[in-house]
C-alpha cells in the first residue's frame, strides 16, 4: 500500500457481480469494506473477510445513529475490528457521505491500544489540515494514509500521504502514475500538469451531473467490462453523459500518446 502497490478496495455487497473479472488479474492487496449501519452485520462481514483471507478490512462510521465523539466512534470500530483480530484494520473517513466529521487526528490518539490491528486510514476528505496533523503526530508509527480525493492527491502527497484509493484510477490510472513519477523526481510542474487532467475531467463531469452511476458508466466504456447499473436511489448515467464523457476522456488521455 505505502509504495502505491496495486490495491483494490471495495464494498462486498456492491461488487459481487464483478468478482469474476477481478480474479482475472493479479492483485497484491484486497482490502474489503465491511462497514454497515448495523453493528452485527458489520461484524459478520468482518468475520467473513477474515475467513477468506482478506489483506485488510475497512469500516466507515455508522451514519444513521451517528457517533457524536471520538470515544463512541472508536467503541464501534473496536467491536468490528475485534471480530477479525488478525486482519489489518483501516478506518474509512468519508465525512461528506457519512456526516460524521470527527477529526481523524483525534481518533488516532491512542488508537493502537484500543484496536491493535489498526493499520491506517482511507482519508476521503478535503480537510488537508486534519490529514497533515495525523501524519505529523504519528511519524513514529507505520500507518498508511490512503488519500481518497483524487483531484487533490498531489497536495496530499506533499504533506505525506503514502497511498491512494479512488475511482478515477480506474480510467485515469496511467496519468496518475505519471504524476507519481513526476512527484518522485521531483518535477512539480509536470506533476501538476497530470493532476490538472484529473481535475479537468471531473470538472467537466460534475457540470453534467457526476456521481457513482456515472463512474460506473465511464469504467464500463473504458474497460469493456459491464459494471452493471447502480442501486436505487441512484439511476444509470444518460446516453448523453456517456457520449460527452467519452469524448472528453479521449481528448485528455490521447493527445500526446501517453
Ligand atoms: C465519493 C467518492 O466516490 N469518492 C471517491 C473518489 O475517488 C472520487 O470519486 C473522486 O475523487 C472524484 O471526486 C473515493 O474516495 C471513494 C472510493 O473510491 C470508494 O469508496 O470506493
Amino acid at each position: 500500500v505505502s509504495q502505491f502497490g496495486r490495491v483494490v478496495f471495495f464494498t462486498i455487497t456492491e461488487t459481487f457481480q464483478n468478482l469474476s473479472h477481478l480474479f482475472l488479474c493479479r492483485l497484491d492487496h484486497v482490502i474489503i469494506h465491511v462497514g454497515a449501519l448495523s453493528l452485527p452485520e458489520s461484524q459478520e462481514l468482518a468475520r467473513h473477510a477474515a475467513a477468506i483471507d482478506a489483506s485488510g478490512i475497512a469500516v466507515i462510521a455508522p451514519f444513521f445513529f451517528k457517533p457524536t465523539n471520538k470515544d463512541e466512534l472508536i467503541a464501534f470500530l473496536q467491536k468490528v475490528a475485534s471480530e477479525a483480530p488478525a486482519v489489518p484494520f483501516y478506518y474509512y473517513h468519508i465525512p461528506h457521505l457519512t456526516g460524521v466529521t470527527i477529526h481523524v487526528e483525534e481518533l488516532l490518539d491512542g488508537i493502537k491500544e484500543r484496536i491493535p490491528t489498526f493499520q491506517g486510514v482511507k482519508f476521503s476528505d478535503t480537510d488537508l489540515l486534519d490529514l497533515a496533523q495525523c501524519i505529523n503526530k504519528n511519524e513514529s508509527e507505520q500507518f498508511a494514509f490512503l488519500y481518497g480525493v483524487d483531484e487533490q492527491l498531489l497536495s496530499a502527497l506533499a504533506i505525506g500521504a503514502n497511498g491512494a484509493v479512488g475511482s478515477t484510477y480506474n480510467y485515469l490510472g496511467r496519468k496518475t502514475n505519471q504524476m507519481l513519477q513526476a512527484f518522485a523526481k521531483p518535477d512539480l510542474a509536470l506533476a501538476r500538469k497530470y493532476q490538472f487532467l484529473t481535475g479537468e475531467f471531473l470538472n467537466f463531469g460534475i457540470k453534467l451531473g457526476f456521481g457513482v452511476a456515472q463512474t460506473k458508466a465511464v469504467m464500463t466504456f473504458v474497460s469493456g467490462i459491464p459494471m452493471g447499473p447502480p442501486r436505487f436511489p441512484l439511476v444509470s448515467a444518460s446516453e448523453e453523459f456517456i457520449v460527452k464523457a467519452k469524448a472528453k476522456l479521449d481528448s485528455i488521455v490521447w493527445p500526446d500518446g501517453d
